[in-house]
């Protein structure tokens, strides 16, 4: 069985809420109003971006004795490898709080010159946070559960040119992973209805991240805006 903060995962829902650099929620104390806001709603995990989002999300979680298990991660660029990238910024974001630390799983070189398995065992070394591999494709996700991560997600989908960037989540991709991979698999990327959620779920997803479709605003106005222009 996986470990507990998987566990209490499993069939449900995640809710990434970052905002962009330069946008106007891009503050730890909104985001984690906004991380309140969907543990209300039934988020049973939380993701968040940045060592300050971490750290404030997770204090509050403390506060109000919420144990609703919060993945972090750290952006650090747009381009090549960006989520994570080095073992230093994966344990700022175990330090900082996160239950499980979300790192770039992909088979890219990686800017400190260390292997995804030396990344994952630097990170036990120095933290007890789980680890969750964000892959492009199944041979990312092969390699991750070669390097000891904890568990995969589809969350690069499209981003890294091994996969067409689908309108919804890759339900393609995520059925090779849970055939394959055998570790917890997260569907995340682009599912932007409660009926994408499901279908996830039902193609086999241990749970499901939503982002942009719940907690950026900006995006959501554009489609809608989009759809009384055309
Ligand atoms: C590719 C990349 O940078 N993904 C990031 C990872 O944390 C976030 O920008 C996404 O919002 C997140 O993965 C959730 O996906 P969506 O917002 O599509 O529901």
């Amino acid at each position: 069985m996986p470990p507990d903060p998987l566990v209490a995962l499993r069939g449900g829902l995640v809710v990434s809420c970052q905002a962009y650099p330069g946008e106007a929620m891009r503050d730890p104390r909104t985001m984690t109003q906004v991380a309140l806001a969907a543990v209300r709603g039934g988020a049973v995990g939380i993701r968040v971006q940045g060592v300050a989002d971490v750290e404030h999300v997770t204090h509050a979680f403390a506060e109000l004795g919420i144990t609703v298990p919060v993945t972090g991660l750290w952006k650090d660029g747009t381009e090549g490898v960006f989520i994570t990238p080095t073992l230093r910024h994966a344990v700022a974001i175990a330090h900082a709080g996160a239950t499980i630390v979300a790192i770039d799983g992909t088979r890219r070189p990686r800017p400190d010159g260390l292997s995804l398995t030396e990344t994952v065992a630097g990170l036990r070394e120095h933290t007890s946070a789980l680890v969750m591999a964000d892959c492009g494709s199944l041979d990312d996700a092969l390699a991750a559960l070669d390097a000891g991560v904890d568990v995969v997600g589809t969350t690069l989908s499209g981003y890294t040119g091994e996969r067409p960037r689908t309108d919804g989540p890759d339900l393609e991709l995520l059925a090779q992973l849970v055939e394959h991979v055998d570790l917890p698999v997260i569907a995340e990327g682009r599912v932007h209805s409660p009926a994408q959620a499901r279908a996830a779920l039902d193609a086999g997803a241990w749970a499901v991240v939503v982002g942009t479709a719940i907690t950026h605003p900006t995006s959501i106005t554009g489609w809608f805006v989009d759809a009384l222009t055309a």
